[in-house]
């Protein structure tokens, strides 16, 4: 039966711990998004491979070399059961679910609390795709088509759109004002205008410029 109704949302995870049970490729890349998030990550397995290794030598997370044993997720905020053994993974998911933890159950996706999206970060932008639990190949194919549409270029574009947002919203009193205006200033080539620092220092003509942009806009919708 096909997964459904999952609900995607962007979680806060800076310095809250993490637990990932294993140590194997699927552990070090959900290591490796949580390290993304700068999450305080854990793992805990007898072996690792030697990203990971490497990463807890130079102290971007902590490897606890030892079995799985409930006691490790205490006072964790999310769980992965990446282990090799799918009855462990269960058992594990099934202790976090006793102490109100969300896990992620590598072998069986379905039976977790959360999935993982194949992710494409440009800065402060992200966007992911899912299949659902149907399985990476499609959301990874799709993530690469947007990783050329959308170019590291979409990290400053971020950038800008957040000063322009902060001053649209302190000089522009009119809510459907606001959003003409920045509906104007997503456009490629506004971005590409506003991403001089220059420019977004003048509050007057950056407004000007939106409003005049808008009024574009509107002649050639209509
Ligand atoms: C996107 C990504 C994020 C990430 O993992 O961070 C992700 N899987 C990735 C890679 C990948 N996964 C698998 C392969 C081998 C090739 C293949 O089989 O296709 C590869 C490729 C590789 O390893 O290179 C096999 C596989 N995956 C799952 C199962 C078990 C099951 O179906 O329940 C099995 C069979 C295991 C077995 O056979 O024993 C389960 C899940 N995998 C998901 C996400 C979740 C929802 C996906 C969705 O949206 O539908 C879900 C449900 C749970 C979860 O993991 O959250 C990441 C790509 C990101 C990147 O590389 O950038
Ligand atoms: N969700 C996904 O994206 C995805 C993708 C591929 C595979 N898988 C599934 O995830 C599982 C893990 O995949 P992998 O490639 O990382 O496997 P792997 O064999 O490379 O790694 C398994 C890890 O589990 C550790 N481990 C074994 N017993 C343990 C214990 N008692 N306590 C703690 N750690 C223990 C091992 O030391 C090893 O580091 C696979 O069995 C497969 O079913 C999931």
């Amino acid at each position: 039966m096909p997964m459904t109704g999952w609900y995607p949302l962007l979680l806060k995870l800076d310095g809250r711990k993490c637990v990932v049970f294993g140590g194997g490729a699927v552990a070090q890349r959900k290591a490796c998004g949580l390290l993304d998030a700068a999450a305080d990550v854990h793992i805990v397995s007898p072996r690792v491979t030697p990203e990971l290794q490497e990463w807890a030598n130079c102290g971007r997370l902590s490897w606890h070399e030892k079995e799985a044993e409930p006691h490790d997720m205490d006072g964790a905020e999310l769980l992965f059961a990446a282990t090799d053994r799918p009855e462990l993974n269960r058992r594990l998911a099934e202790a976090a679910a006793e102490r109100g933890i969300p896990a992620n159950i590598a072998d069986d996706g379905e039976s977790g609390d959360f999935i993982v999206p194949a992710v494409l970060r440009r800065g402060d932008l992200i966007l992911t795709a899912s299949a659902s639990g149907a399985g990476p190949a499609l959301p990874l194919r799709i993530i690469g088509e947007l990783a050329e549409r959308y170019g590291h270029i979409y990290n400053e574009n971020v950038e800008a759109l957040r000063t322009i947002r902060g001053i649209v919203k302190a000089n522009v009193a009119d809510p459907a004002e606001r959003r003409v205006l920045l509906g104007a200033a997503v456009t490629d080539d506004a971005l590409a205008q506003w991403r001089t620092a220059g420019r977004l220092r003048d509050k007057d003509e950056l407004i000007a410029q939106l409003r005049q942009l808008a009024k574009r806009t509107e002649g050639t919708d209509t």
